[in-house]
């Protein structure tokens, strides 16, 4: 099976490194095209012999094309790779926003698979939410998740509509979580601490709650209530966010975040 990668920015290089290291296939089955010439040289350099830089007749070899360049740059992308494609191409793609139907509009193959992944996957920890046309078999589809699943966990959506949920959710969200934990690391050097203390202060309170969740059934709701000693510290920090409606800010800016997704789309 060949495979190839398009783009090998931060998604892309997350995909190239995972599928070699799970042996899932060989230097020699994974391809990838760059429109950077200097990252293909760099690239060929660093022992891929099927890296390229311009679209060609090779396309014509590949079994599954992995598309993970931005949104904005996809119609320009269709445009010089369509002459290679053909209707056995199976394509996934991983641009937020941009629907199956919008891809079929482009290409001659109808077998397209949409996931969403996030940036936890480049140390397997991520988590991918992916839908697919009907014309892709169980069997192609299987092969996907498994591909995927190198990355982390996964999530298969009948309704595609989801994907752009997914997006706002999982997608961006571990931008918020960094958002979250620079603002508690910045209030902490705030409070006199160092640099270094912050951080290791804010990683692990972030990795302890996380596991704690993790491992219980308990919500989070009922984990606040266990950290929280009736008029304590932690009450007072929760009722000031619940004043400041902290909760609903949160939920605007994800909403925002579907917005977008749906806007790329158009
Ligand atoms: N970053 C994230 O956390 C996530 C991103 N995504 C999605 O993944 C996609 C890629 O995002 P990300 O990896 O962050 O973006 P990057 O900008 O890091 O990577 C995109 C790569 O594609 C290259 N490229 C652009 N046009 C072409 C072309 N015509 N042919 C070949 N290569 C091309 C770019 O080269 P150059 O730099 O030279 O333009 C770049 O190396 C996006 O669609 C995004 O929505 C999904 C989930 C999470
Ligand atoms: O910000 C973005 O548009 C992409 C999609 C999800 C994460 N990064």
């Amino acid at each position: 099976m060949n495979i190839l990668i398009v783009g090998a920015g931060n998604m892309g290089s997350i995909y190239i490194t995972s599928f070699l290291n799970n042996h899932l296939l060989t230097k020699e089955q994974l391809y990838i095209l760059e429109h950077s010439e200097q990252k293909t040289t760099d690239l060929q350099q660093a022992g891929y012999r099927n890296a390229y830089h311009q679209p060609g007749e090779w396309i014509k070899s590949m079994d599954l094309i992995f598309l993970a360049i931005k949104p904005q740059d996809a119609e320009e992308f269709f445009n010089t790779i369509r002459a290679y494609l053909t209707p056995a191409h199976l394509l996934i793609s991983i641009m937020a926003g941009i629907s199956i139907d919008k891809i079929k509009r482009w290409v001659p193959t109808t077998k397209i698979i949409r996931a969403m992944p996030n940036l936890p996957a480049q140390i397997g920890m991520g988590m991918t939410g992916f839908t697919a046309a009907a014309s892709v078999d169980k069997k192609e589809l299987f092969i996907v998740q498994n591909l995927i699943n190198t990355t982390g966990k996964s999530l298969y959506f009948e309704d595609e509509e989801k994907l752009n949920a997914v997006t706002a959710i999982s997608g961006s969200g571990p931008a918020y979580v960094f958002y979250f934990m620079q603002a508690m690391m910045d209030t902490a050097q705030q409070m006199g601490f160092s640099q270094s203390e912050a951080e290791l202060l804010v990683e692990q309170t972030f990795m302890g709650a996380v596991h704690l969740e993790n491992r219980s059934q308990a919500s989070c709701n009922e984990w606040i209530k266990r950290v929280s000693s009736k008029g304590g510290t932690t009450e007072a920090a929760i009722t000031r966010f619940g004043r400041l409606t902290l909760d609903k800010h949160i939920q605007e800016g994800l909403k925002q975040a579907l917005q977008r997704s749906i806007e790329l789309g158009k």
